[in-house]
């Protein structure tokens, strides 16, 4: 299965789960990023996975190894399905992620799968010469941290859908992609600088997108839900 993960950028769990029963979405993949979680806490991921959705906490942790390992084993406790870092974090982060990760799973349970950020969807070329110094190209900084990931055992990355096929030409199919900055053809970009349509991601063999916008604050929310779900799913 590959699914679509609906960003809940909500600024309280009841303006999420009023949104989601509104809109018929109950049970649907979901991804619960900082604006929700650092809100609502641990109570909003256990409310969604008693209400049978797949979630992907996002909260992108990015600090030194000891902490990380630490966070990641109470995040792991929460039964999510897919937890992240940032990639900058580093090797040795990475490793205490996944040690973390391990530790906090309950027996007989599977382990969140652990995605390392390559390079924001937000951030272009001139942003990571001038403005971080990064002198190569960001496809080669992506394929870099995503080389540096795997090495570290992340199951995968997080990535535009731009640089899929670099990193496919890297590594092994396995290694999980997924892609948020996902847009339909004739869809504003908002704050979002690399984006593809869900049928492009498809094609690239993304493994998994993330739409947030362009279902929440569409004027009907569903119909947009559908038209990006089929454009991701469709088998010719
Ligand atoms: O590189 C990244 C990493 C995470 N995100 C998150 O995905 C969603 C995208 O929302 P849209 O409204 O569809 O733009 C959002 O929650 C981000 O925090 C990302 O966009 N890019």
């Amino acid at each position: 299965m590959k699914p679509l993960y609906l960003a809940l950028d909500f600024p309280s769990g009841g303006q999420a789960l009023s949104f989601i029963k509104e809109q018929g979405l109950e049970g649907v993949p979901v991804k619960v990023g900082m604006e929700l979680f650092y809100k609502e806490g641990a109570e909003i991921v256990r409310v969604l996975k008693e209400q049978g959705h797949a979630i992907f906490l996002d909260l992108k942790l990015h600090d030194i190894p000891n902490t990380v390992q630490s966070a990641m084993k109470n995040l792991a406790s929460l039964g999510v399905d897919v937890v992240n870092v940032h990639a900058a974090g580093g090797s040795e982060m990475i490793q205490a992620a996944k040690k973390g990760l391990l530790e906090g799973t309950r027996i007989g349970e599977t382990p969140p799968l652990l995605l390392a950020v390559t390079q924001l969807t937000s951030t272009t070329e001139s942003m990571l010469h001038e403005e971080l110094g990064i002198s190569l190209t960001l496809e080669e900084t992506v394929v870099n941290y995503a080389k540096m990931a795997h090495r570290s055992g992340a199951d995968g990355v997080v990535c535009s859908a731009h640089e899929v096929s670099a990193i496919r030409q890297a590594l092994p199919d396995s290694f999980y992609l997924l892609c948020p900055g996902i847009r339909l053809k004739a869809g504003p970009h908002h704050d979002q600088k690399r984006v593809v349509t869900p049928s492009r991601a498809r094609e690239l063999g993304v493994d998994s997108i993330v739409v947030g916008r362009g279902i929440t604050k569409a004027d009907k929310p569903v119909e947009m839900y559908r038209l990006f779900s089929e454009e991701w799913t469709y088998v010719k």
